[in-house]
């Protein structure tokens, strides 16, 4: 038997697959070092950057040296390079496992060289398989169906949002597994501790299984106006053929970029016979859920927060201890930044609303309220910059704005390690709270959107402050910015602040609990739900005192192209006779605007709030509407 893994390589770093896998690897309390082709300065420690040269296999040996796994996360198209790196892996000595660079359409299926863009990930299998046998390496391969998620949102799937078209291959009876990138990558964390489970062998993993027809009446249910194409699949082969056969000719070498490629991948998710296993439904590694015996009980545990309640703790909630004090121990270093580093990360400069605020400048409920913060985001692409006929809103959607690393080193990956690993228990989170509320499976992920929202804040009592006079953290509110809202109390214990309103109308403390979140819902899950589950009330009210208080909460993203009518869909549900329900006088002022207000979109209503709070913001990024949203009551 071979030790436990704990060193492990990624190659393919900075790739789609490569980046969310380093942050669940390091999240999971493995040793990482990523690898990529050129240099890259965003990996500090504890993950360990390095360069990685393909054609030195010396190089390449001393690279493998003391990890215990590689990770192959780079495109299919480099899988040529197979036969170096098992090479390089047993001159090593000590690498025990190898992820592959599968993560896509099933290349194990009998059938799927007929589709030539696989031909290069079927020869490096072989090669893979016959040098290992007979050797202590051991591989898995993951299969995962598309990325939906970062997929959908840039167009290159077939629903496009942006030119709101859902394209139709065929019959759209054909199913097709698909699959997350968080997803993805919290199955190489459980392959890892417990490579003897998963070895020699392709390991199936995604999130649904549907069907094109399935999906457009929930699609529809959730936004209307969707241009519908209808695409023959025989002719479309013909023409994917056609395209091949072309670039052959011409030479072509990097299929990767070239229409035909993506043809092939298209044609074999919705070939009509389910010939080269795009439904795989029936292979998933069950991995989900494996507390039945609890189940009941926190089903109605968590009914009972979520509907009679309002907040929750979360505890055992998987999340690698070193993940959350690493970013307990950066606050304080963080806070106490000279002004003006902080001030170099500015919100004022980002037209995502991502950034650094300062003492005084925010004010909920017509009261100063007393923090300062950063805010953040899982890290996107600003698609509304991209290209044209995005709505505005996407614009809220961009990259986060980083210290330097001499500022403060390591602190990027300690926030995205952090957000990977809050994503996760989200997602887990959320099925739970499904199957609590009775709902189908899935039911509520169509809600979630694809930007989660950080915030590291950092309050501070006024000086002269008295019990009768406390200050205020931040005012009553409820959430808007997200789904769920899962927050970290990153002080000693002893630091109260936070208060919920119960539905009786009395402000309760809610204290730091060592080792768990605190849960509560959004304006927009109260919307979804009919009102049965409030968005709880809550703000911080300082006691006096000289000290300071950190918080960390997580925003789950809401979609943002849900309207009015999406976030009804699930109202006969949600019948307030059935759902006994109720909420304090003071809570119910706090209602959530949208659906009395005049704006479509969530999105839409989500820019207002942010352009109304940060005026500045407003003032320099979106001035074609700043008097519109400022202005409208
Ligand atoms: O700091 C806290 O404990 C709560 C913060 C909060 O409610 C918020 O920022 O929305
Ligand atoms: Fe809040």
């Amino acid at each position: 038997m071979p030790g436990p893994i704990k060193n492990v390589i990624v190659l393919g770093a900075t790739g789609n697959v490569g980046r969310p896998v380093i942050a669940a690897l390091a999240a999971a309390g493995f040793v990482v070092t990523a690898a990529s082709r050129t240099p890259d300065q965003k990996f500090t420690d504890p993950v360990k950057g390095a360069v990685v040269d393909y054609n030195s296999m010396d190089a390449l040996a001393d690279l493998f040296r003391g990890q215990d796994a590689v990770i192959e996360a780079f495109p299919p198209h480099v899988a040529h390079l197979q036969s170096i790196i098992v090479e390089a892996c047993l001159r090593a000595g000590r690498v025990e496992h190898i992820i592959t660079p599968d993560f896509s359409c099933d290349t194990f299926n009998p059938h799927i060289t007929e589709l030539p863009l696989f031909v290069p990930k079927v020869e490096a299998q072989k090669v893979l398989e016959e040098k290992a046998r007979g050797t202590h390496l051991s591989w898995s391969a993951i299969i995962t169906g598309g990325w939906y998620d970062w997929a959908i949102p840039l167009g290159y799937y077939w629903i496009n949002p942006g030119t709101k078209t859902i394209t139709v291959y065929g019959s759209g009876n054909q199913r097709n597994s698909m699959c997350r990138v968080t997803t993805a990558a919290k199955a190489v964390c459980d392959i890892l501790s417990d490579p003897d489970k998963f070895k020699n062998r392709p390991v199936y993993v995604a999130d649904h299984t549907v069907s094109m027809n399935e999906l457009i009446p929930i699609l529809e249910e959730v936004r209307t106006g969707w241009n519908i194409v209808k695409v023959d699949l025989d002719e479309f082969v013909a023409e994917a053929r056609r395209l091949w056969e072309e670039d052959s000719k011409k030479g072509v070498e990097v299929r990767l970029l070239s229409p035909a490629y993506n043809m092939f991948g298209t044609f074999g998710v919705f070939e009509e016979k389910n010939k080269y296993n795009a439904d795989f439904e029936r292979l998933i590694e069950p991995g989900r859920a494996n507390d039945q015996k609890n189940r009941p009980q926190l089903l109605k545990d968590v009914r009972h927060a979520l509907v009679e309640v309002g907040f929750l703790y979360l505890s055992n909630h998987g999340i690698k201890e070193s993940t959350v004090n690493d970013l307990v121990k950066t606050l304080p270093v963080l806070f106490a930044l000279p002004e003006d580093v902080k001030d170099s990360v500015a919100l004022r400069q980002s037209p995502h609303f991502l950034g650094y605020s300062k003492f005084g400048t925010e004010i909920t409920a017509r009261v100063q309220d007393q923090r300062e913060q950063f805010e953040l985001a899982n890290e996107l692409e600003d698609i509304y910059a991209r290209a044209d006929g995005h709505p505005l809103y996407t614009r809220l959607q961009g990259p986060n704005q980083w210290l330097t690393a001499d500022a403060m080193p390591n602190f990027r990956f300690i926030v995205e390690s952090y957000i990977s690993a809050l994503q996760v228990v989200a997602l887990r989170f959320l099925e739970v709270v499904t199957e609590a509320l009775e709902l189908p499976r899935d039911r509520l992920v169509p809600f979630t959107g694809f930007q989660d929202r950080l915030k590291l804040v950092h309050y501070r009592p006024f000086v002269d402050a008295t019990l009768d006079a406390q200050s205020q953290g931040v005012g009553p509110h409820k959430d808007s910015s997200g789904w769920m809202t899962f927050l970290l109390q990153a002080s000693d214990p002893s630091i109260k602040g936070l208060q919920a309103l119960s539905k009786d109308g009395v402000w309760l403390d809610v204290p730091p609990v060592p080792g768990t979140l605190i849960v509560n819902m959004g304006q927009a899950f109260e919307v979804v739900t009919n009102g049965v589950c409030k968005a709880t009330t809550h703000r911080v009210l300082l006691p006096p005192g000289d000290y300071d208080r950190y918080s960390v909460p997580f925003f789950q993203g809401v979609r943002p192209d849900l309207t009015k009518r999406d976030l009804q869909s699930l109202w006969e549900h949600f019948n307030k006779e059935k759902w006994n329900t109720r909420e304090s006088e003071e809570g119910r002022r706090m209602d959530s605007p949208f659906l009395r207000g005049k704006y479509e979109t969530w999105g839409e209503a989500q820019l207002r709030t942010k352009i109304r709070s940060h005026r500045d913001v407003g003032q320099r990024h979106y001035a074609d509407v700043f008097e519109k949203y400022v202005n409208d009551g």
